[in-house]
C-alpha cells in the first residue's frame, strides 16, 4: 500500500552550528528532505509569578512557584531561535522543520514565520488552553502546523487536535526525553505510532530521537514516515548512506503495510 512521502530530517542539533549553512547544504545534498531545527526556551517566570499574585493565590500555583529552577524551562538546554532561522533562511530554500520546545510557543509564531520557518511544531503539554489559537495563527502565517507530544504524555491527548476543524497536520512523537541529541531510542513509544497510523492513514507522523540504522525498521513498520535524526546522520562516516538506509526502511514498510 502507497503511505505518505517519507521525509528524512536530520537535526541540526547534531550538526557544527559555526557552519550552519554549509552543514545544511550538505544534508541536502547527501539526500534529506527537511531540516530539523529543535527551538528551546528559557522562560521568564517572575513577570508571571507577580501578576499571578496579584490575583489570586490559587493552590495550583504553589507548586509552580516553589519548583526547583530547572522546571521553569520546557527543555534543561537553550538552543537557537528565530535570528538563526533568519540567518539559514538566505542559504536555502528547504523546509525548515522547526521543532518548538518551549513553554509559550504563541510568543514564537510571527517571529519564526517571519524568519522563514516552514513548519510549526508545538508541544500538547504546554497548550492544552490555547492550541485552537496555535493552529489557527500558524496556518494564516503559511507554515505546517504539527504537534508533538513527551514519552509520559497519553496520545489521546492529540486526537482533538488532530480531528479539529483547523487540524494539525503533523503528530511528533518524542521517542527520547525531549532537550538533547545523541540519548537511546525508546521502543515502546512505538505503541503511540501504531494507534497514531491506524486511526489517520494519510497524516505525517514523525519519530524524533535515537533513530539510526538500528532502530528505524521498528518505527517505519509501526507506521512513521518523517524521520528526525541527529547523531546518527552526522556521527556517520557516510551521512548519505544513513539517509537513504532510513528512508529505504520507510518505504519498505508502507510496500509491506
Ligand atoms: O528534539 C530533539 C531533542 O530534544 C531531537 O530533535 C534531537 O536533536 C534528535 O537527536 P538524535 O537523538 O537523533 O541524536
Ligand atoms: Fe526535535
Amino acid at each position: 500500500m502507497e503511505g505518505v512521502k517519507a521525509k528524512i530530517a536530520p537535526s541540526m542539533l547534531s550538526s557544527d552550528f559555526a557552519n550552519l549553512a554549509s552543514e545544511a547544504e550538505r544534508m541536502l545534498q547527501f539526500g534529506a528532505d527537511w531540516l530539523h531545527m529543535d527551538i528551546m526556551d528559557l522562560y521568564i517566570i517572575s513577570i508571571d509569578i507577580n501578576c499571578r499574585l496579584f490575583h489570586s493565590i490559587s493552590s495550583a500555583l504553589l507548586p509552580f512557584l516553589f519548583a526547583p529552577k530547572k522546571n521553569r524551562h520546557f527543555v534543561p538546554n537553550l538552543t537557537i531561535g528565530a535570528p538563526v532561522i533568519q540567518s539559514l533562511r538566505k542559504h536555502t530554500n528547504a523546509y525548515l522543520d522547526c521543532h518548538l520546545m518551549v513553554t509559550n510557543p504563541l510568543d514564537y509564531i510571527e517571529p519564526l514565520a517571519k524568519a522563514g520557518a516552514s513548519g510549526f511544531t508545538f508541544h500538547v503539554e504546554v497548550s492544552q488552553e490555547n492550541w485552537q489559537e496555535l493552529v489557527q495563527k500558524i496556518k494564516a502565517k503559511g507554515m505546517k502546523p504539527g504537534v508533538a507530544l513527551r514519552p509520559g504524555t497519553p496520545i489521546e491527548q492529540v486526537f482533538p487536535l488532530v480531528e479539529a476543524e483547523a487540524p494539525v497536520e503533523l503528530v511528533l512523537v518524542m521517542t527520547v526525553e525531549p532537550g538533547f541529541g545523541g540519548q537511546k531510542f525508546m521502543p515502546e513509544m512505538m505503541d503511540k505510532v501504531r494507534v497514531l497510523r491506524e486511526k489517520y492513514p494519510s497524516l505525517d507522523i514523525e519519530v524524533d530521537g535515537g533513530l539510526g540504522p538500528t532502530t528505524i525498521d521498528v518505527a517505519a513498520s509501526a507506521g512513521a514516515n518523517c524521520i528526525v535524526a541527529g547523531s546518527s546522520v552526522f556521527g556517520a562516516p557516510s551521512p548519505q548512506d544513513v539517509i537513504s538506509i532510513l528512508r529505504k526502511s520507510v518505504e519498505g514498510a508502507q510496500c509491506k503495510s
